[in-house]
C-alpha cells in the first residue's frame, strides 16, 4: 500500500518545503489541482527536479482535451495524471494513449460516481487504476468511508482513495486494503507534517 501526498492550496515554496519534511514517508507526489492552476507545468518540472526518484502525479483533473493534457504533464515530468470519471470515453481513451506513449498511467477520478455502471464502462476502456473521491466541497459532509469501496467491489481495478484521510481514519481506509492512500491537509496542514506523514506512513503500512 502506498502512500501519497497531495500538495493542495499551497504556494510553489510552502510545496517544496513540505516535501523536504516528508519526501522519506511519502512514495507518491501530488502535484494538486490549484498548485497546477496557480503554477502550471513549471511546478511539476521543479518537484521532478527536486525529487528525482518519487513517483508525481499530475493531479489534472481533465475532462476533455485528454491527449494534450496528458502530453503537457507527462512532458514535465509526471508518471501518474488524473482524468476525470464524468468525461467523455474519448477523452479517457486519448489520455491513456498519451500516457502509454510516455510509459506513464492514468488514474481516473471517480468524484460523484455513485452506480456501478460507470465502472463496467470503464473496465470496457481497459482503465487499470481509480480513486474514490471525496471532494474538498463535500468533505463538509463527511470524509472518506469505507463504505465506498463496494462501488469498486469486484472489478479488477487498482484502488487509491482520498478526500480527508487524517491520522485518525488512515487505518480505517487501510482496512479496505487500496492499493494507495492519498492524504493531503491532514499532513501540508499538520503542525509538524513529518512527524504527521511518519505517524501515516507507519499506520497504513505497519
Ligand atoms: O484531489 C483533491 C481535492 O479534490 C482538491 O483538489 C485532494 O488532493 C484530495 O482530496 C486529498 O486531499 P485532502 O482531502 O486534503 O486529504
Amino acid at each position: 500500500m502506498k502512500l501519497q501526498l497531495a500538495l493542495d492550496r499551497l504556494t510553489w515554496d510552502e510545496c517544496i518545503d513540505v516535501l523536504d519534511q516528508t519526501k522519506n514517508s511519502v512514495d507518491i507526489i501530488e502535484v494538486g489541482t490549484g498548485v497546477i492552476k496557480e503554477y502550471g507545468m513549471a511546478i511539476v518540472r521543479e518537484v521532478r527536479k527536486r525529487f528525482p526518484s518519487h513517483t508525481i502525479m499530475a493531479d489534472m483533473k481533465t475532462c476533455d482535451a485528454g491527449g494534450h493534457e496528458a502530453k503537457q504533464a507527462f512532458g514535465a515530468g509526471a508518471n501518474i495524471v488524473t482524468v476525470m470519471a464524468f468525461s467523455s470515453s474519448m477523452t479517457i481513451q486519448d489520455t491513456m494513449n498519451v500516457a502509454r506513449e510516455y510509459d506513464g498511467r492514468v488514474m481516473v477520478d471517480l468524484l460523484e460516481v455513485q452506480h456501478r455502471e460507470k465502472l463496467n464502462e470503464l473496465e470496457k476502456l481497459d482503465v487499470a487504476l481509480v480513486s474514490l473521491h471525496i471532494g474538498k466541497d463535500r468533505q463538509k459532509k463527511g470524509a472518506f468511508n469505507t463504505d465506498m469501496f463496494q462501488l469498486v467491489e469486484g472489478f479488477p481495478f487498482e484502488v487509491a482513495v482520498a478526500g480527508g484521510i487524517d491520522e485518525t481514519t488512515a487505518g480505517q481506509a487501510a482496512s479496505g486494503n487500496p492499493d494507495i492512500i492519498i492524504v493531503g491537509s491532514a499532513i501540508t496542514k499538520a503542525d509538524n507534517p513529518s512527524i504527521a506523514a511518519e505517524n501515516i506512513r507507519k499506520t497504513i503500512k505497519g
